[in-house]
């Protein structure tokens, strides 16, 4: 598979490049509406032929990159799990279980992992012998997705990331949607031995996510319209 991880400085997101080495055809995952032009820019320098623009859930924090890649590739379909996005626009909608395919040789898989928002997904993708998983903002490097807005919830988390997550091979590289302290990723054991949230019982869990206390992102008014059209909508001036 080609692969390639790409970050985005102001809001910490990263940007997945998946591409099938056969076809060419490729998926981008959580791109970012102020960084189109570098992924495109990516995509052609790699020759790659952009199929599905993936997000993990509608995020609070930064505005899709889909409206501006359809701009320049309109063939482009956007793709959101289904569950718990009810109200969010997408051309195509993915439930537990299905499996977007990206060429002849990318599968990916689409978990439902509610928590962090209650239409978050994970998304797990097998090359070769390694397994890797997409995991949103349900599961950082030694951290976890916040459960204060967005039909949040600490519980389902905890056990979406239990049964879901930590029950994949211990080897699987888990690829987060941010990292606030230069991580790029891990793995299935290494979270379940050094996540300081995640190894908490589920009550001293429920605790420690009651009690966070951070501020909302500084973009989450603008962010979450703008999202739930799929970043369809016009931007409003200054909101980048
Ligand atoms: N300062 C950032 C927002 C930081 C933040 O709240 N991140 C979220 C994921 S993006 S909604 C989160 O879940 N963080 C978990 C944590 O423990 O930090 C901004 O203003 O955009």
């Amino acid at each position: 598979m080609i692969f390639r991880q790409l970050f985005d400085r102001e809001s910490c997101t990263y940007t997945y490049v998946l591409g099938c080495e056969k076809t060419r055809e490729a998926a981008l995952i959580d791109p970012v509406l102020e960084l189109v032009e570098r992924d495109v820019q990516m995509l052609d320098e790699l020759n790659l032929d952009l199929k599905y623009a993936v997000n993990t859930h509608v995020h609070a924090d930064h505005i899709f990159g889909n409206k501006a890649i359809k701009k320049i590739l309109p063939e482009v379909k956007s793709v959101l799990g289904e569950e718990g996005n009810e109200e969010a626009m997408a051309d195509i909608r993915l439930s537990e279980g299905d499996v977007l395919e990206v060429g002849e040789t990318i599968k990916i898989e689409f978990l439902s992992t509610p928590g962090h928002t209650n239409g978050c997904h994970s998304l797990v993708v097998r090359d070769g012998p390694t397994t890797m998983v997409f995991t949103g903002d349900t599961l950082l490097v030694r951290g976890c997705g916040r459960t204060d807005f967005q039909q949040g919830n600490s519980k389902s988390l905890y056990k979406n990331v239990h049964e879901k997550i930590f029950t994949l091979p211990d080897d699987t590289i888990i690829y987060p949607a941010h990292d606030y302290k230069g991580r790029t990723m891990s793995t299935v054991a290494e979270e379940k031995q050094y996540n300081p949230r995640l190894t908490k019982s589920l009550d001293e869990f429920v605790d420690l996510m009651d009690n966070l206390g951070l501020p909302y992102p500084a973009k989450i008014d603008v962010s979450l319209p703008a999202n739930l059209v799929c970043g369809l909508h016009d931007v409003p001036p200054g909101a980048k």
